[in-house]
């Protein structure tokens, strides 16, 4: 059976990064991230960003998640989703995901929702401080995900912050390991990369 590392924290705090570092040294797990379950809302642009909360568990099509890990972890192929940020959109095609010994699971809302929890063997929180991470959000949401300054503004003081503060930061007390800072905490690196060595051996 696959066992799930699920990789949570707030946005910008430094998930993806660490999937990244560990994707330098460990080749051989699939990655899913839970933004790919985002649920469309097409009609949302940088003027009326607020008008669909991504900052809430309901904005996730869980039980689609929730059934695509099930199947990873007895050893099937899911069809997993694809997601636009800049068109707010699920995408038409999808991937084949082939199963495999070790799934990383990465998105802010992992911890929350108890069926997702309940499948996942380790789990880890990237702790940053929400300065730093607003200000990596801003840059990374005007370069990569098409917005504006005004929108990742807007968006953080109306729906972003208090998402956090309701959903994802008090989910750190399911956590195993809670990890400073992301991608540049080499040591947590280190300790990461040897569990997932073992599960691999
Ligand atoms: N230690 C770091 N120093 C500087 N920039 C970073 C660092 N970690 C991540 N970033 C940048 O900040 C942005 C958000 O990081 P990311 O890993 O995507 O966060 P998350 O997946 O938690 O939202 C990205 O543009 C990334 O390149
Ligand atoms: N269309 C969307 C969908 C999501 N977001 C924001 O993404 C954040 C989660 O992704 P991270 O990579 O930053 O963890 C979340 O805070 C949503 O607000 C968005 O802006 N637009």
């Amino acid at each position: 059976m696959a066992r799930i590392i699920g990789i949570t924290g707030g946005s910008g705090s430094g998930k993806t990064t660490i999937v990244r570092k560990i994707s330098e040294i460990v080749g051989d797990f699939t990655f899913i991230p839970q933004d790919n379950y985002y649920r469309s809302a097409e009609y949302v642009s940088n003027t009326n960003i607020t008008a669909f909360n991504f900052d809430h568990p309901s904005a996730f099509d869980t039980d689609l998640l929730v059934e695509q890990l099930g199947l990873l972890r007895k050893g099937q192929e899911i069809a997993m989703p694809q997601y636009d940020f800049v068109r707010h959109r699920r995408k038409e095609e999808t991937v084949r995901v082939q199963p495999g010994k070790l799934v990383i699971l990465e998105g802010i809302m992992l911890f929350f929702e108890p069926r997702i929890r309940e499948l996942i063997d380790l789990k880890i929180f990237v702790d940053t401080p929400d300065d730093i991470r607003f200000i990596r959000r801003l840059t990374r949401d005007i370069e990569e995900r098409g917005r504006t300054v005004s929108s990742v503004i807007d968006q953080y003081l109306d729906t972003v912050r208090p998402g956090h503060y309701e959903f994802i930061e008090p989910s750190k007390v399911y956590a195993d390991l809670i990890v400073p800072e992301g991608g540049e905490n080499r040591k947590a690196l280190e300790v990461l990369v040897s569990f997932m060595q073992g599960i691999l051996a």
